[in-house]
C-alpha cells in the first residue's frame, strides 16, 4: 500500500523533546529534495518542544556519507538522536542500487554499534515526483515523520533516566 500521509502526528502521543539534543545529517544531492526534509524535521522538533541550541545540523556530499558524517557526529557531540537525510533517485545504472544498499546498512550498523537511534530519513525514489511527493508534496514529508520518529527514539534511550528520578 502506497504511502498515506508523512506528515500527520499527535502531539498527545510524544514526549517533550526540550531536554533532548538532537543531530540532523543532511546530503547535499538533490538539494531541493533534502531542504525541504531538513525544513520539515527543525520544524517538527521545536513544535514537539526541542531547543533551537539542541538541534545541530551538518551537510554530507551525498547520501553514501551520510554513515560517515554520522558517525563523527555521535564522537563529536552528545545526542539523544540523529536524523539521516537524503534522497536517492534512481537513474539509468545500478549506482542506486549500491547507494541505498550502502547507506541503509550503514545506518543499521550505525543503531547496533553506537547507543545513539539513528532515523534513515533517505528518500530512496524511481522518480524526482515521488520525491517531491514526500518531502513537503501531496503525500506530506518524511522530515516531519523522522523527526516524530527521533523523538520517540530519544525519549527510550533515556527511559533509565526517567526510571531513576521516579525511584524504580
Ligand atoms: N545519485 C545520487 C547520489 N550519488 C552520490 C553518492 O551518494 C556518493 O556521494 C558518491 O557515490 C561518492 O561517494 N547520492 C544521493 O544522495 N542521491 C542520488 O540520487
Ligand atoms: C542514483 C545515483 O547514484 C545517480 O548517480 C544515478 O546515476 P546513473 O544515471 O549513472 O545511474
Amino acid at each position: 500500500m502506497a504511502t498515506t500521509n508523512l506528515s500527520y502526528y499527535d502531539k498527545a502521543t510524544i514526549p517533550n523533546a526540550k531536554s533532548f539534543r538532537f543531530g540532523i545529517v543532511v546530503s547535499e544531492w538533490n538539494p531541493e529534495i533534502t531542504k525541504n526534509l531538513h525544513k520539515g524535521a527543525i520544524d517538527t522538533l521545536l513544535d514537539c518542544g526541542a531547543i533551537k541550541e539542541n538541534i545541530i545540523s551538518w551537510d554530507v556530499p551525498g547520501s553514501f556519507e551520510l554513515v560517515y558524517g554520522c558517525k563523527k557526529m555521535i564522537q563529536s557531540e552528545k545526542l539523544d538522536a540523529i536524523i539521516a537525510i537524503g534522497n536517492v533517485i534512481q537513474g539509468e545504472t545500478k549506482h542506486f542500487d549500491f547507494v541505498c544498499e550502502g547507506v541503509t546498512q550503514g545506518i543499521i550498523d550505525l543503531n547496533v554499534k553506537y547507543d545513539v537511534p539513528v532515523i534513515f530519513c533517505v528518500l530512496t525514489d524511481n522518480t524526482k515526483q515521488q520525491s517531491i511527493d514526500r518531502s513537503g508534496g501531496k503525500l506530506g514529508n518524511k522530515g516531519i515523520e523522522c523527526a516524530v520518529a527521533a523523538v520517540k527514539m530519544a525519549a527510550i534511550k533515556n527511559l533509565h533516566r526517567i526510571s531513576d528520578s521516579i525511584g524504580f
